[in-house]
């Protein structure tokens, strides 16, 4: 079984935009895991434009299912993550400006200094993925960071399926068989949607979880929209 882990960014975005508290960020999440997920995935940025890092404490109490926190390692991302221990930190290297995610690491250029934060995270009981694209060296070197998982970016996958390539599922099922032999777990997680996750799934061996949101998201609206517009209409007769 794969777990999915409920990003819930989107959400935060949506309520930043009036500056109250609708949707109720914690009342989702709360919501998401009665309906059955077995995760909930956050991402603050250093600007807070979605996820405050106050939002990651009151989300300690509400989460009971894998709490995954997801960023890149900077000084206070890791004091967050140490006050907050979730379940799981996935250590992503965006930049500070990034609109959203855009590469994996480089696990050989950046091993000591990965292998010194993973090493802090373990202290402290927290698994440790590591986000990266589908190449074998970076998963080797991933495995050398002492990282329990790694998060296969799944963006160019996510693309080229759209488009009907399915040979772009090759390097991913590649990089996840060499991952299961080294013994790192997998996940994965970018632009997965409801179009192309069954594909995915069956293509990668022991896909542990994948934490899903803009789509997830994008598909709630759709998906409900028509039910609440009918909602108001019986309200205005
Ligand atoms: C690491 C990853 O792929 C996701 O966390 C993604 O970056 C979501 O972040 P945004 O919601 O800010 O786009
Ligand atoms: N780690 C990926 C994630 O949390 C969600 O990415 P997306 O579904 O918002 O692209």
């Amino acid at each position: 079984m794969t777990k999915l882990s409920v990003n819930i960014n989107k959400i935060a975005t949506l309520r930043n935009s009036r500056g109250g508290n609708v949707p109720d960020l914690l009342k989702v999440a709360a919501d998401v895991q009665r309906f059955g997920a077995q995760g909930i995935t956050i991402h603050p940025r250093p600007d807070e434009r979605h996820i405050r890092y106050q939002d990651a404490r009151d989300l300690k109490s509400v989460v009971y299912t894998e709490y995954n926190i997801e960023g890149n390692p900077m000084d206070n991302f890791i004091d967050l993550v140490l006050e907050c221990k979730p379940t799981q930190v996935t250590l992503v290297p965006d930049a500070v400006n990034a609109l959203t995610s855009n590469a994996g690491w480089d696990t050989v250029k950046n091993e000591s200094y990965l292998k010194e934060v993973v090493s802090e995270f373990h202290k402290n009981h927290i698994r440790v993925s590591v986000f990266v694209d589908p190449v074998l060296e970076m998963i080797e070197g991933a495995k050398k960071t002492g990282a329990d998982r790694i998060e296969l970016y799944t963006e160019m996958f996510a693309h080229e399926y759209g488009l009907g390539n399915e040979k772009a599922i090759v390097p991913y099922t590649n990089a996840a068989v060499l991952a299961n032999e080294l013994g790192l777990g997998v996940n994965a997680g970018h632009d997965l949607s409801l179009q192309n996750i069954t594909f995915f799934k069956k293509n990668i061996p022991d896909l542990l979880e994948v934490s899903i949101g803009h789509a997830l998201i994008a598909e709630s609206i759709y998906l409900g929209i028509e039910n609440v517009v009918n909602m108001y209409l019986n309200k205005l007769k």
